[in-house]
């Protein structure tokens, strides 16, 4: 068995880059971190089939954007379809805020890579898609215009998806997670289809939407720049099964964020040299 070379423990208290500005994201207490609760968590496809997560224990705070990285095939989007209630775990529970998670709610969205539009309805049409799903029937129209203002595709509200560039559709598929206010939003590489530009204005427009709506979000990447531009919080998942091996908090400003500073780069190297040492030990 490969033994990991530093606990998680001491990855936890990994200060942070050199860089002496203030941090921007407080460290949480344990005791705020109840909102998603993921315990003693363990899962395999099959009664005899490889060991795929073992023992996962997360709690994440109500608000907090949490980046989940690993190598490909480390179990991450495994462990993100079990907190979303689509599949059940082998072992363990989730619960988010105090209820067990037994099936999909539209309080937890989640969103993939492929938008998965509908293509012949309007921009309009396919953000109100996610009211329909949540059996949400008043006020329609008006929810639909709001977050498609959100997303800055109220202009685009009567054109046919088709029309829309990638990165259009991933601001429309965005508006349709976020239409009917879901708490929860569980993200499977959504952007990682996207050119790098279109990937950047998307990932500091969904953060700042997240947070300016109080959403809690779960990221699932294997890209550690994404991780910092977007995440409070990184956990770090090796594989072989999957095990959390590193849990650090992301210490830039937003504006850092956003001009990817001198701060941003030395906060994705510090994050970069966790990630391979994990990776490396799977
Ligand atoms: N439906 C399934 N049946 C059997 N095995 C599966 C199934 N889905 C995933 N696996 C296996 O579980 C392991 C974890 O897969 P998962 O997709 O969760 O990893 P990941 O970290 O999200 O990978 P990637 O980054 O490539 O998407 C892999 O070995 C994969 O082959």
């Amino acid at each position: 068995m490969v033994q990991l070379k530093s606990k998680p423990e001491n990855l936890r208290a990994v200060a942070p880059s050199a860089d002496t500005g203030t941090s921007p994201v407080a460290p949480r207490d344990e005791a705020d971190r109840r909102y998603v609760e993921v315990s003693g968590v363990g899962h395999s496809y099959s009664r005899n089939g490889p060991t795929v997560l073992r023992s996962i224990d997360l709690k994440i705070s109500a608000g907090e954007i949490v980046a989940l990285i690993g190598r490909s095939g480390s179990g991450k989007s495994t462990l993100l379809h079990i907190i979303s209630g689509l599949m059940k775990p082998s072992d363990g529970a989730v619960r988010i805020d105090g209820q067990r998670v037994e099936k999909p709610s539209p309080r937890w969205v989640m969103m993939f890579q492929a938008p998965s539009l509908y293509p012949w309805m309007t921009v309009a049409q396919n953000a109100g898609l996610g009211l329909k799903y949540a059996k949400k029937t008043e006020g329609v129209d008006a929810r639909v215009k709001e977050v498609l203002s959100l997303v800055d595709l109220a202009e685009f509200a009567d054109r046919n998806v088709q029309d829309l560039s990638g990165g259009q559709q991933q601001r429309a598929a965005f508006a349709r997670s976020i239409a009917p206010e879901p708490e929860l939003l569980l993200l499977d590489e959504p952007f990682s289809a996207l050119d790098i530009f279109t990937r950047r204005a998307l990932q500091n427009d969904v953060r700042e939407i997240a947070k300016r709506l109080g959403l809690t979000v779960v990221l699932v990447t294997h890209d550690v720049n994404e991780a910092v531009q977007m995440a409070d919080r990184a956990v770090l998942l090796s594989s072989g099964p999957g095990r959390i091996a590193g849990d650090t908090e992301i210490n830039v400003s937003e504006a850092d964020r956003v001009s990817q500073s001198k701060k941003f780069q030395m906060e994705t190297t510090r994050l970069r040299t966790l990630y391979t040492e994990i990776a490396g030990l799977g």
